[in-house]
Formats: structure tokens, sequence, C-alpha cells
């Protein structure tokens, strides 16, 4: 697999400032920051440790990738702490368009590490909709 990055300088923020201004539309899931702009969320320091949290998580997928059994464990753990703000099921994919357009802001991504997180997004999304199934949970 390729080698990839997803340091951000210490700066963690800027995933969600990238997201609310070209997804907006995710915002929604966000109780209380609906309406966030990304100087909003540039200020916020909700967003800072959530940027923190979420950037943890995508390095732990990366570093498990290899390790398909704690990498569909990881996924369905996910899937079970966003239970309450019930995500479109769809989100478990889409998020990885988001994550790498965001990346692409950051260092430049050639197409073997473009493929590479299309390969974990596929891996962990089929994950998490197998789950939801199983466990009984919409999925449309
Ligand atoms: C577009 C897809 C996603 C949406 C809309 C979403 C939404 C949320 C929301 C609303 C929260 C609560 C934070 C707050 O309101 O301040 C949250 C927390 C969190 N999310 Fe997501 N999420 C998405 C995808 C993911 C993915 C793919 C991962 C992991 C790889 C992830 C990892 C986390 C983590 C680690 C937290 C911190 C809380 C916890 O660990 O339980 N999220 N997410």
């Amino acid at each position: 697999m390729a080698k990839i990055n997803i340091d951000a300088d210490g700066v963690y923020n800027d995933l969600y400032e990238y997201m609310f201004t070209n997804f907006p539309e995710l915002r929604v899931y966000f109780k209380g920051a609906e309406n966030f702009t990304a100087a909003d969320v540039h200020t916020s320091e909700r967003f800072r440790k959530q940027g923190e949290h979420i950037l943890l998580a995508i390095r732990i997928l990366v570093n498990v990738f290899d390790d398909e059994i704690t990498l569909k464990s990881y996924a369905r753990e996910t899937v079970n702490r966003h239970r309450e703000f019930k995500l479109d099921p769809l989100l478990w994919k889409a998020f990885f368009t988001v994550f790498v357009g965001y990346l692409g802001t950051k260092i430049k991504l050639d197409e073997k590490t473009k493929k590479a997180w299309t390969s974990i997004g596929k891996v962990f999304a089929e994950e998490c909709w197998r789950y939801l199934k199983e466990s009984d949970f919409s999925i449309s």
C-alpha cells in the first residue's frame, strides 16, 4: 500500500473548515453548529478537539489496514459511536471523498495514494454497511 501521509501540521480545525465550506449539508449532523462558517470552526475549541479525534481515528484506520479483523472491528465501533447522529449510511463511503479533498489541500496526492484511500474507504464502508444490516439498523 502506498505510504499515506496525513499529518496536518498540528492544526486540527482545518478538516472541519474544509468540510463545512465544501460540504455544508454535513453540518446538520453537528448539533449547535448547523450554521457554522469556516470562520466559526476556526476559532472553535470543540472543532479543534473533534479534528484531533477524527485525524487520530483515520491514522488508526491507515495503520490497521492490513489487519482485516481489526479494521472491520474498528469500522463497527465507529458505526456504534455514531448511532445517535443517525448518519445517512452512504456517508461511510462519501466521507473518504471529503477527506481526500481535504488532504489534497495539504499535500500533493499522486494517483497511487488516491487509489489507496479509495481502497480503505471501500473496505471500511462495506463493513459499516454489512454491520448496519446485520444489526437491523435501516439502510436504504
Ligand atoms: C461524513 C461522515 C461523518 C459524519 C457526518 C460524522 C459526524 C460526527 C459527529 C456529529 C460527531 C460528534 C461531534 C460533535 O458533534 O461535536 C462525530 C464524532 C466523531 N467521529 Fe464522526 N462522522 C463522520 C465520519 C466519521 C468517520 C469515517 C470516522 C472514523 C474514521 C469518524 C470518527 C469520529 C470520532 C473519533 C468522533 C469523536 C467522538 C467519538 O469517538 O465517539 N467519523 N462524528
